[in-house]
């Protein structure tokens, strides 16, 4: 004890002399980029109180935006997930500038990280303050706004009824525990962007009464060696501090990515980090974990491995049906004009693609052009402008082209109808909504080879075919979207000939010519019996198309019923 406050002792004139400096460089940095903090949204307002005069605008990539004017300097801390700063770049005189701003932000990081510890050592010292309660006191979990469940719009009723049953076993563990279910440690979100992960996130810590803290991905890997994992560390603490907690990390595909790919000590240890805390067992006891990604198919296997993470939910794009919703959620508080709420079904209808983000800033769009022409509704004409501004380069214009969108409902009908004809009961889902490359129908994996006949993997050839058929047989060729379908069924078509799994009994081919003759005649067969079965069951084909365009997803029953009812007609 002696000895330690000598050394501290010591040290005092240099760690005193370490913290002006940084200080110093801490204070040049801020006041280089001080100004008054404004709200995002009354950016628009400040920038055209300029009248024309230039003003900079820098982004960051945490989201806050530096404006500079000749009426001075502003900050807003936080950019929602809105489109305004490039409208506003398009509408006024703005040079806008985008930063990683990395080296500043790294100096200013380390520096706090720096004085803070500093300051901590010095003042424990001295005993001025519990190392404890200074950690405690960064510690805080975020308020969380009242979002439930109802809130979120477009989402599947069983995805729902299965969030709430999970919840169910995660508030009462003990009694799980006795029917033998464990409660589960990780969640998984994922689907586009924009979809409600982090509402529902929000959604689920409320339901659970639990505290909720929140990161994202990339808030792990922009730092200092070591600091990654040792902020994965303090979540953690934090939140065990304050349970029932739920923590929610957004983007996690930036921290626990596959590890091949990811590179770098630095993002291994990080990761690594992240999977010790998760396994931290009885520690967690109170805390729900909760993760999301755009990009499942980036993430590590360890990660994902059970225990971790337990249920994966796949968060869509809405359907008609579900923008709807959304519809109805964002515009419970705005003033429409008569004709616009007359409107509200048709919007639904020819939103396709859009995200809920998307259809939330549709309304903000328009209020904020109504207001800013002096309307105290929001009128036709504001809501068709923001229309045009949302497309413009998004993804969902080429699903509002009727053409498109009818040759994707074609394709998918295809699907489904073979699916439910050779397998009745088994089609799951039809949609025309695109997930993520794959457009639409997903066939359920197969991977029991050994428990299916060879007819039956000829029909599932024939159903892999079908989107590709059905377009040729309506459209006249079909588009460059069948590749992946002929892929996969080549790779079944291979699978089948190499076993033998072939409907003339077993087979044997060795030579490379015999196995693509087969092949070849397999695919024929298939095509064939794909081209007749929809040709058979043209009313029923025709009214999938339909139904697809009108609702754009069509439950596996559905789609089932469509196709059972003409079967009943015709006989
Ligand atoms: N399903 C929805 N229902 C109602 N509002 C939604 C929905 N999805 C998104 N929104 C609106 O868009 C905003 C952004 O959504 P949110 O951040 O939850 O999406 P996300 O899926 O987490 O997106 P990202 O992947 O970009 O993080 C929400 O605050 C909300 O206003
Ligand atoms: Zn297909």
């Amino acid at each position: 004890m002696k000895s330690n406050s000598r050394i501290s002792a010591k040290l005092i004139p240099f760690v005193i002399g370490f913290v002006i400096v940084v200080a110093a460089a801490i204070w040049a940095f801020s006041s280089m980029n001080s100004g008054k903090v404004i709200p995002f949204s009354s950016i628009e307002d400040t920038i055209k109180a300029q009248k024309g005069e230039l003003v900079t605008l820098t982004e960051k990539v945490d989201g806050t935006i530096y404006i500079d004017t000749p009426d001075g300097k502003f900050i807003s801390h936080f950019r929602p997930n809105s489109p305004l700063v490039e409208e506003l770049v398009q509408k006024y005189n703005i040079q806008y500038k985008y930063s990683d701003s990395s080296s500043a932000g790294y100096f200013i990081f380390g520096g706090i990280i720096i004085v803070g510890l500093t300051a901590a050592i010095i003042l424990r010292k001295k005993g001025g303050l519990s190392f404890a309660k200074s950690k405690h006191s960064t510690a805080k979990s975020i308020p969380l706004p009242t979002i439930t469940l109802k809130d979120i719009g477009g989402l599947p009723e069983e995805m729902k009824d299965e969030i709430l049953q999970t919840l169910e076993i995660v508030k009462d563990p003990e009694r799980s525990a006795k029917v033998g279910i464990k409660a589960p440690k990780g969640i998984l979100l994922y689907g586009p962007p924009g979809t409600g992960k982090t509402l529902l996130a929000q959604a689920i810590a409320r339901e659970l009464g639990a505290n909720f803290f929140s990161a994202s991905g990339s808030a792990f890997t922009e730092l200092f060696v070591g600091v990654g994992a040792s902020r994965i560390r303090g979540l953690f603490e934090n939140a065990r501090k304050q349970t029932p907690a739920v923590i929610f990390i957004d983007e996690v595909d930036a921290l626990a990515g596959k590890r091949k790919q990811h590179g770098g000590e630095e993002a291994e240890k990080t990761l690594t980090e992240l999977l010790v805390q998760l396994d931290g067992g009885h520690q967690n006891e109170g805390i729900l974990f909760i993760a999301a990604t755009n990009r499942k198919d980036m993430l590590d296997d360890a990660f994902l491995r059970p225990g971790r993470i337990d249920f994966t939910f796949n968060v869509p794009l809405p359907d008609t049906k579900g923008r709807k919703e959304i519809i109805d959620i964002h515009t419970k508080n705005k003033r429409l004009a008569d004709n616009v709420i007359a409107s509200l079904d048709t919007l639904a209808e020819s939103t396709t693609g859009f995200s809920g983000a998307q259809i939330s800033s549709l309304f903000e769009m328009a209020s904020r052009k109504a207001v800013r022409e002096g309307r105290e509704e929001v009128g036709m004409e504001d809501l068709d402008y923001a229309i045009d501004r949302t497309i413009l380069g998004s993804t969902s214009r080429a699903l509002n082209d009727p053409e498109t969108k009818r040759r994707v409902a074609i394709h998918e009908s295809g699907h489904a109808l073979i699916q439910a004809v050779t397998k009745p009961g088994s089609v799951r889902k039809a949609t025309i909504i695109p997930r993520g490359q794959a457009l639409g129908y997903v066939a359920p994996l197969q991977q029991e080879l050994h428990l299916t006949t060879a007819s039956e993997l000829l029909n599932r050839v024939s159903m892999i075919l079908a989107g590709g058929v059905a377009e040729r047989l309506y459209l006249g060729e079909h588009s460059v979207g069948v590749s992946g379908d002929v892929q996969q069924a080549k790779q079944l078509l291979e699978d089948m000939v190499d076993t033998g799994m072939l409907q003339d009994g077993f087979t044997l081919t060795f030579h490379k010519q015999d196995k693509d003759a087969k092949m070849q005649e397999l695919f024929q067969q298939a095509i064939q019996q794909t081209e007749q079965m929809i040709v058979e069951h043209k009313p029923a084909f025709e009214q999938l198309v339909e139904a697809l365009l009108k609702e754009e997803t069509l439950d596996g029953t559905e789609v089932q019923a469509i196709v059972d009812q003409e079967t009943a007609i015709l006989i």
